[in-house]
């Protein structure tokens, strides 16, 4: 079998990218998209999305983490989705999608991609930890020296920690101010297994534990990642946060074609 496939990434966090407006893509096969995502013997990926028609929007998002399992929404994944729309004329300046977590508009601007979330109901916050669901289940822990902080080993304890049992597990935010309109994030990955460079939907949990934490209802936060910038709006209303966009640049790295015996 004869795979298309395209490369982008957001911030650091890299997807494999597959038009499947056909839906010949063997979308249930693990192994494959694993193998896909594999550094060593695959492209090399965070994780894994198909194009696919929506009745109801542009197009639909299905996302899988390099681990081979479709998963929760991913923040960076939709605005990379959004630039390889773009790309494939599909769309122009605005674009509006169906993912797993519901409907999300976007807004383009060259390389830089707003993406709406969806609203953020479901969130504890204390001092010691907090927890918001942006889409995907975020912990977010507050750490002093990140920079130098062991986010693999501290990030796996929390990602499998009982308590997260039952929402089949959580990706895991450490996260340190830098000024009072700029925090640091670091982020382990469920599902990825692994730190990765910049997760949107763990930024997103992060700047509104800033914003609950600080009561800003209405904001914007820059929040550095290892893989570069990325910004986060909100608006709180009704007790619960709408009109979160995640901003930040998505790009198209490379085109290719995988030849496998299925
Ligand atoms: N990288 C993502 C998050 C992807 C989903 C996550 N790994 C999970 O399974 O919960 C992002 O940018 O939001």
């Amino acid at each position: 079998m004869n795979i298309k496939f395209y490369k982008y990434q957001g911030a650091g966090n890299d997807f494999i990218m597959i038009d499947d407006r056909s839906l010949n893509f063997p979308k249930d096969n693990i192994q494959l998209v694993s193998h896909m995502c594999n550094r060593h013997f695959g492209i090399g990926s965070d994780g894994l999305i198909l194009l696919q028609n929506d009745t109801l929007s542009d197009f639909r998002m299905v996302y899988y983490n390099s681990d081979g399992n479709e998963s929760t929404m991913c923040g960076n994944g939709g605005r990379c989705i959004v630039a390889f729309a773009r790309d494939l004329g599909i769309i122009d300046k605005i674009a509006t999608f169906n993912a797993i977590d519901g409907g999300h508009i976007a807004e383009i601007n060259y390389d830089i991609i707003k993406l709406k979330m969806i609203n953020v109901k479901e969130y504890t916050v204390s001092d010691q930890y907090s927890f918001f669901q942006t889409g995907s289940p975020h912990h977010i822990q507050p750490v002093n020296n990140l920079k130098n902080h062991d986010v693999y080993n501290e990030g796996k304890k929390i990602r499998y920690a009982e308590m997260y049992n039952s929402t089949g597990g959580t990706n895991v935010n450490f996260v340190e101010p830098i000024s009072k309109d700029e925090i640091f994030v670091r982020t382990y990955e469920r599902g990825v297994e692994d730190e990765t460079l910049a997760c949107g939907t763990g930024v997103t949990a992060a700047a509104l534990d800033f914003a609950e934490k600080n009561n800003i209802r209405m904001g914007e936060l820059k929040v550095k990642v290892l893989g570069g910038e990325l910004k986060v709006y909100w608006f709180k209303k009704h007790d619960y946060y709408q009109d979160v966009w995640l901003e930040g640049p998505a790009k198209n790295v490379f085109k290719g074609e995988l030849d496998l015996d299925l």
